[in-house]
Formats: structure tokens, sequence, C-alpha cells
């Protein structure tokens, strides 16, 4: 596990090297700028090659980009690179790269936005060097509107773009505190090659992975998403929250850390981390136990044709381990089923009463309910469920039974308990929390997933696992992390009918084995995602169960 930090705990991190005398700002602003760099130039090689190099002179002379057959026959040119530095640290870290990149004959060109003067101290001094080494820096703004788009002619023509403009620092309303800062916004920034983000893509909240809204009205524009689109996001020390939550991974292209001799993050509860492999130990089975000391998982089934999720959900929970699972089917399902399955059991659950008699055995001890299960039934056996004190996973029909009281299924859950509801059963849930994380922010850090998922997690009393590429699991005391399912792990395929409700089963069947509710929904979501992987495209649901061997086999399970 890694963590993933917010701004503030960033700026903690590094205000807490920085008085310890380790290192002083300055340091790390070079670190960063030259982290920047070196993760360019390993992800396209070919811009490091020397040949490229011309003289300094002759490195703010553009000129036209020339025809290919011109340049078949030309000397070579000096790569060319455009800088956009705003008014903070990100600026700063901006004019170290361009200073880094003229060194090695680099033409650069540098634009700010933002006044020279009221530059923060070491973003100043930084300035000061690149002006120091005869490079020239252009207000941004006055360019794009005075020579008629040649801004955008240069970046259209340059070999690298790098965004310096908002870092972690995003935090005003772009629209109403600058009317016209939307302009740097206003590029089709996708379309241009090469185009580095140093931290994260301005634009994009570095807590939240949200872009902030500008008021279209107050500035005339066209409404779209103002925040650059990146094709390297090189960040420092640790990867923020934005870089995998909500849009942000779209926008940042690919992530590279760099590290810029920060000490190790230092526990604490406020930090989300990114969830890992989990170690081949805590998966692994006792040579020496038997079927029963892995755990009986109990799985709640629909009714006549509505089968086919439990045993999904069964499949998965005993592929991941689960000792016994059987199925608690109602009387109108139970030829269905009997002719459907043949490693789970079966046992016959007729409503509230039929279900406190099966749970009498008290070597059941973990539940599963809401796949395929029907509204009316949920309703009808989840309080049992719940009164039984196992642990329990509650999911699809078990979640949307509540919709219309959910205080009601809040006073009745405990800390043994998951839920794990998709965006839509969140909001049938916790509307007020959705509605919160639903607004588009105009102001950072904007609300997040993770805020969200902590504070639905706080309200129901147990673990909380929302659903979706950038899957976020909290728990009542605020420990939270994040599945994260982009860049090279995007499992696109995932999104397949039945797949949650896989996931259920899977978590159902850590939670039999004795893993503790927070434990198991990483686990689980961590599998689930290594499953697709393994599997790749044409994936649908029945797979996913059947990847697990495979992925145990590699994690040396
Ligand atoms: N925290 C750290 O450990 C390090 C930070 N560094 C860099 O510093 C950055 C953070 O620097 P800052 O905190 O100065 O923040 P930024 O440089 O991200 O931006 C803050 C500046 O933008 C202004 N601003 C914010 N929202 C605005 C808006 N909507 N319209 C116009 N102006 C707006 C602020 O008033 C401030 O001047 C990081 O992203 C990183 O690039 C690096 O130099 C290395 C170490
Ligand atoms: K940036």
């Amino acid at each position: 596990m890694t963590e993933l930090l917010t701004a503030a705990q960033m700026r903690v991190i590094e205000q807490a090297a920085i008085d310890s005398g380790e290192v002083t700002g300055l340091e790390l602003m070079e670190r960063a700028g030259r982290g920047v760099v070196e993760a360019i130039f390993e992800e396209w090689p070919e811009l490091a090659e020397e040949h490229h190099g011309l003289t300094p002179d002759l490195a703010t002379d553009w000129g036209p980009t020339p025809e290919p057959l011109e340049a078949f026959n030309a000397e070579p040119r000096p790569l060319r690179a455009v800088v956009l530095c705003g008014p903070g640290n990100n600026g700063g870290d901006g004019f170290v790269v361009a200073r880094v990149l003229k060194e090695r004959g680099w033409a650069v060109e540098v634009f700010l936005y933002g006044n020279a003067e009221k530059l923060p101290p070491d973003a100043r001094v930084n300035y000061e060097r690149w002006s120091g080494l005869g490079g020239i820096c252009h207000p941004w703004l006055s360019t794009i509107y005075d020579n008629d788009g040649d801004l955008r002619g240069k970046l259209f023509s340059a070999d690298l773009t790098i965004d310096a403009v908002f870092g972690t620092g995003l935090s005003r309303d772009l629209g109403s505190v600058h009317a016209d800062v939307w302009s740097a916004f206003d590029l089709d920034t996708g379309a241009i090659c090469r185009l580095v983000a140093v931290d994260v893509p301005s634009g994009v909240c570095s807590d939240s992975g949200e872009t902030l809204d500008i008021d279209c009205r107050a500035t005339g524009v066209d409404e779209g998403l103002f925040a650059f689109q990146a094709e390297l996001t090189v960040t420092f020390h640790r990867a923020k929250l934005g870089h995998h939550i909500a849009v942000g991974p779209a926008l940042c292209g690919k992530v590279v850390v760099k590290d810029i001799g920060l000490p190790r993050v230092p526990a604490a509860p406020g930090i989300c981390r990114a969830i890992g492999e989990p170690l081949a130990p805590w998966l692994r089975k006792s040579s020496t136990g038997h079927k029963f000391a892995n755990g009986h998982a109990l799985i709640l089934t629909g009714g006549f044709g509505k089968t086919g999720a439990a045993r999904l959900s069964a499949r998965g929970a005993l592929r991941v381990g689960a000792g016994l699972v059987t199925l608690g089917v109602p009387p109108s399902a139970q030829m269905e089923m009997a002719s459907h399955i043949t490693a789970p059991m079966m046992t016959r659950v007729e409503g509230a009463e039929g279900l406190k008699a099966v749970l009498e055995d008290v070597r059941l001890n973990a539940l599963c309910l809401g796949p395929g299960m029907g509204q009316e039934r949920a309703r009808e056996l989840v309080p049992v469920a719940l009164a039984a004190k196992r642990a329990t996973v509650l999911d699809a029909d078990a979640l949307s039974a509540f919709s219309d009281e959910p205080e009601a299924l809040f006073a009745q859950l405990h800390e043994q308990c998951v839920l794990t509801p998709h965006g839509g059963e969140f909001v049938r849930l916790f509307p007020d929390i959705a509605a919160k994380l639903n607004e588009v922010p105009t102001k950072g850090p904007a609300y997040s997933k993770v805020d969200a998922t902590r504070e639905a997690a706080k309200r129901a009393g147990c673990v909380v696992l929302f659903k979706g590429p950038d899957t976020v699991i909290a728990d009542p005391k605020g420990r939270c992390s994040v599945n994260s399912a982009h860049y090279d792990r995007a499992a696109p395929w995932l999104a397949t009918a039945g797949s949650g409700d896989v996931l259920a089963g899977f978590i159902t069947g850590l939670l039999a084995r004795g893993f503790a509710p927070m434990q198991a929904a990483e686990t689980a979501a961590w599998l689930h995602v290594e499953c697709a992987l393994e599997f790749g495209p044409g994936l649908i649901a029945e797979d996913l169960p059947e990847q697990l061997p495979a992925v145990f086999r590699k994690l040396g399970v």
C-alpha cells in the first residue's frame, strides 16, 4: 500500500522537512524540476539524445516548421519546449524545467501567467535564474491576445509542452477571481504533443480529481472542461488522491512519482492509501486446516429465474477460499438452483422465520444478501441477518430495498458489515452526501469521493465500499483506501453484468475465512481487478472467479 496524499498533507510533510533543516524549499523545487526532466527522458528517450542540441543563442529562434523533405536535408534543429508557468510554486518548478532543458541545448519559450514580482520566494529565485541564463519570460495573456494566437502556434509545433500553471495550490474559482484565466484552459490541450503536467494537470483539483467549474456567464466562455489534458504527469514524493479518483486519471495520461528526498510519510489516520498487492501469507491456507477452519458462507438468493447473481457470488466466495458455501433459496427456486450447482450447497430459506432457523447453525459465519434477491425478500431477510451479528455483505437489492428509509437500515448495521454500493445505490442510501459529491465544484480543495465514502461509513457505522474504476473503501473510524483501476491497472471489461455479484462473493468468502471487514473489502477489490486483467478483453462475470487460481499462483499463495 502506498499513501495517496492531499495537498494539505503534502504541505505538512514538506514543511516538516524544511523546518528540520534537512532541506530547503529551494532544494525541493530544484529536485522537483529535475525530476520532471528525468521522467520526460525516461518516457521519451529520443528527447534525451544529445545530437539535437544547438547553441543557446539560437535557442529562441523558432522559425517555421520545415517541410518533411527540407527537414530531411536540414541540420538538426534544437528541440523545442514551451513552458507555461503559473503564479505559485508549480510555476517555480516550471522555471527549473526550462533552465535544465535550455542548459541541454533546447530552444525553450517560457510564458508566465501572473506577475513576476508577486511570485513566492523560491519560484522568484528560479524566475531570476532563468532570466540570468538569457531566458525570456513572456507574459502569457498579452501574448495570446496581442499576437493573434502566437502561443497556440508555438504549442502545436513544440516537441514538448510543460504545464506548470497550477499544482496542489489550485484553490480559487477560476472564473470569478481571474475572469481571463480561462484562456489557458481554452486551448485544445489534448491535441498538444507531449504535454507534461507538473504535479497535476492544471485545473484538476489534486484532492478530489475533480475539475473546477467556472462561471461561464461571467467570463463569456463556452462551457467546457477547464483543465489540461496531459500525456504524462510527474508528481513528487507520493501520488495525490486526484491522480486516482474522479476524472483525474483521464486527464493525467500516465503518472510518474519522483522522489525528491522527503522522509517517509508518517502513519496518520487521515492518510488514504492505494491498495496494493496483498501479502501471500494472508491468503494462504493452513496445511492442517479442514474445510470448517475456512468458514461457511451463506448467500441468500432471489426467487425463480433470479438465482444467477447469487450463484456468481457463491462461485466467487468458494474460489477465494471459503471452506463451504451454502445458497439460501426460496421454495420457488429450489429446482432451478439444484439443477445448476455442484460445489456450493443449498438450503431452503423461506422468509424471516426460515432464515432465523437456518442461522441457528453458528458455523455460518459470513452472510451475503442482495445479488438478485429482489427488494421485497431483502426487506424481509436483511433485519434477520443483521440481528444475527455475523459478518455480512449487503449489496444490490439489499441496499436499494432501504431507499425510502436508509436510517432504518443504519440503525441495524453493525461493525461486521460491509456495504458495497455503486453510484446509483450510493445516491439512494446517502442522498445528501451524493448531492455534495455531485455538485460541480468551483473552488479547491473540492469535496471528493474519499470524503463522501468516509462520511457514509461513519453514518452507516460499518465499512462502505463505493464502487467504480476508482473504488473507495472506508471504515467508520476514517481509515480509507482507493482501489484504482486506472493506468496500467485499467480494467474496462469489469463494467459487465454480474461483476459486482462476484465482488460481493469475494468479500463474503474472505469474511468467512476470518478477514476483518476492511481487510476483506480491500483484498477482494484488488483481486477483482487482477482477475479482470488476468482474463483481458472479452471478460464476462463468470470468468472472474476462474482467474483466481492464476492470480493466487502469481502472488505465491
Ligand atoms: N509541496 C511540496 O512539497 C513541493 C511543492 N512543489 C510545487 O509547488 C506546488 C504547490 O505550490 P503552491 O502552493 O504555490 O500552489 P500552485 O503553484 O499550485 O498555485 C498556487 C498559486 O495559484 C494561485 N491560484 C490558486 N487558484 C487560482 C485561481 N483559480 N486563479 C488564479 N490563481 C489561483 C494562488 O493564489 C497561488 O498564487 C506543487 O504543486 C509543486 O509543483 C515543488 O516545488 C516541490 C515540493
Ligand atoms: K500543473
